[in-house]
């Protein structure tokens, strides 16, 4: 089903971006506008997007900074390794963009990540360079940072199946260690058949050996995390995108459209995984608030992470909806052999930094799934299972996809906005109201909530009585919905009068009646272009001193600078000149 889905929305796409540039072009209406943000964000989750949009308004700056920290900004992969689901796995990016830099220089990076430092774990392989440093080395980064004393370091073997990413990931004698905050996500000009075909592969993981009602909602989550990811990736290259002809990075809203604001399921699903990951976050806080970094290490690193966690809700995201049984217990295995699968399909990807990225977000779901849906907080030995052996890359790559998917959803925002002015330029400004107040753009996501209602549907067989999964009740709503949204196009193009200022409100009031004498207007109008020109040139005598004041300080700062043999700092281009702004009509 997802499959299809998939192909149908690749069928589709063609026509939508066509349609989108004619849309944008000829009239305002788009699908983009539909979204509202009250509505909760669809089965298992008790948030909306407006919730969401303010955790993050209020987290944003502790995450940027976070990730910024030398603990959390490096992370090794091995861009090297061998692509295990397709022969001759030989495609080059050829953008320059694509490469990724990676860290050479050892020297310069702080001592907690000097190899032997890395190395030095109580198993005694201290004197042992970073490539040789075995798997126990890393199951704690606890031990590895600040050399406390672990008592009991288990096997980390059986630790294996409790994981949805492939732990030799780290393992490799050829993984490099990578600065993050160097090599940004962004547009790389990796795409063609080669990217087509690994999404593709990691679409097709979605098949589930059963179609049974209880894989319905696995099914769904594995699907969204999925298009999540996907559609983050989109908004970041959409975001921080090339414009070949300027030679600038900027936001490109028709692409940013073309990939996902034109798909409401895209951008709910961005929603979703960020739900995902908070929940995950969330679950393991208390054991965040005892994280014991070395004392030499930055004690806000754990004032920061205290500070994002405590901003979370458990209602966010209901992972105990899923794999609620011992039949369940199959289709986890299955989920989490899967998802494995996606992390491993990394691997195949041609362009390095995409890798890099593909990598940190996949292992970072991946650690969020893990935490989700193996750590029972009751069961004393799930939690050494899983917090206790949580190692570092982990926790680097949890929290650096957690600011993938925050900068994404300040992003969409932020293309909301661009969106806004775009379609509703000079002659719409009525309709920037109506959109306000509507919250058009995110009325969409209701409709991708219902798709997934209609999916859980199809699968089930449209007679599943099941609370958690289709409620009858919904049914009933989704059509009174349906005709609700039937009317959530952009308002069409009304003649607008432009935005004057207050003194002039009454007059323009009386102008715009239709039957007023055309000769009234005009006498009005130049009375008052009159007036203007008559302040202009009072207010440019008054502002005259102020201004050669101005001009006369900044000429004095630039000599004197030269001469105490500093920089310029005041740029010419920034100042200012009062000047009296004309309102003519
Ligand atoms: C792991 C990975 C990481 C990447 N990282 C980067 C990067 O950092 N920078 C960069 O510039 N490029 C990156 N790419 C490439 C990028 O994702 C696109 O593949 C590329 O830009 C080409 O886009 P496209 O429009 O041809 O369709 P693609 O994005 O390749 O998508 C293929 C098809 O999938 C469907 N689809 C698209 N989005 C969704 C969604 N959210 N949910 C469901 N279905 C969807 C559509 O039908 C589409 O035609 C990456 C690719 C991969 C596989």
């Amino acid at each position: 089903d997802q499959q299809n889905a998939f192909q149908l929305s690749q069928n589709n796409e063609g026509a939508a971006q066509k349609q989108w540039t004619n849309q944008l072009a000829v009239t305002d209406e788009t699908p983009f506008c539909k979204m509202d943000k009250d509505e909760n964000l669809g089965p298992g989750c008790d948030v909306t997007i407006a919730e969401i949009n303010n955790i993050n308004k209020k987290i944003r700056k502790d995450i940027v900074s976070l990730v910024n920290t030398d603990f959390f900004k490096y992370f090794k992969f091995d861009p090297f390794k061998k692509c295990t689901f397709w022969e001759n796995n030989e495609g080059i990016c050829f953008s320059r963009s694509c490469a990724v830099d990676v860290v050479e220089d050892w020297d310069k990076l702080p001592e907690y990540w000097q190899p032997e430092v890395l190395g030095s774990l109580e198993n005694d392989s201290t004197n042992e360079t970073e490539t040789h440093h075995t798997a126990e080395d890393d199951a704690s980064f606890l031990n590895e940072l600040c050399n406390s004393k672990n008592d009991k370091m288990n096997q980390l073997e059986s630790n294996n199946d409790l994981n949805y990413y492939d732990i030799n990931d780290f393992l490799n004698e050829d993984a490099v260690l990578v600065d993050l905050s160097k090599n940004p996500e962004r547009f790389t000009g990796y795409g063609g058949q080669e990217a087509g075909q690994i999404w593709k592969s990691i679409y097709a993981e979605n098949c589930f050996s059963s179609d049974e009602a209880d894989t319905c909602l696995a099914k769904d989550a594995f699907y969204r995390i999925v298009s999540g990811l996907h559609a983050s990736i989109g908004t970041h290259l959409s975001n921080d995108h090339l414009d070949t002809t300027t030679g600038e990075w900027g936001p490109d809203l028709d692409l940013f459209m073309a990939r996902v604001g034109n798909f409401p399921e895209r951008v709910s699903n961005v929603y979703f995984n960020y739900a995902i990951v908070a929940k995950s976050l969330w679950k393991i806080k208390p054991y965040l608030k005892e994280l014991d970094f070395c004392n030499d290490y930055d004690n806000d690193v754990k004032q920061k992470i205290i500070n994002i966690v405590s901003q979370l809700d458990s209602k966010i995201f209901d992972e105990d909806l899923m794999f609620k049984d011992d039949y369940d217990a199959s289709i986890k295995d299955d989920f989490r052999s899967r998802f494995k699968n996606v992390t491993k399909l990394m691997d195949c990807v041609h362009c390095d930094r995409c890798k890099m990225w593909g990598k940190v977000q996949t292992t970072g779901y991946a650690t969020s799934l893990k935490i989700l849906f193996e750590l029972n907080e009751a069961d004393e030995e799930s939690k050494q299972q899983v917090v206790n052996r949580l190692t570092k890359f982990e926790l680097i790559s949890l929290l650096n996809t957690f600011n993938r998917l925050s900068t994404s959803i300040e992003s969409i925002n932020n293309f909301e906005t661009l969106y806004d002015e775009r379609v509703n330029g000079e002659d719409n400004q009525g309709a920037i109201a109506n959109f306000f107040q509507n919250n058009n753009f995110f009325k969409l996501i209701e409709k991708a909530k219902d798709s997934f209602i209609d999916k859980c549907k199809k699968l089930n067989g449209s007679n599943d009585t099941s609370e958690n999964v289709i409620d009858l009740a919904v049914e009933e709503e989704e059509e009174a919905e349906e005709s609700k949204f039937q009317d959530l196009k952009m308002p069409k193009k009304k003649p607008q009068q432009k935005k004057k200022n207050t003194t002039q409100k009454n007059n323009i009031s009386q102008d715009s009646t239709a039957d007023e004498n055309v000769w009234a207007r005009a006498w009005r109008t130049e009375i008052h272009n009159t007036r203007e020109a008559f302040r202009f040139i009072y207010r440019s005598y008054l502002d005259l001193p102020k201004n050669l004041g101005n001009m006369l300080l900044v000429n004095f700062n630039k000599v004197w600078n030269r001469f105490v043999g500093v920089q310029d700092y005041l740029n010419e281009e920034e100042q200012d000149p009062s000047v009296y702004k004309l309102d003519l009509h």
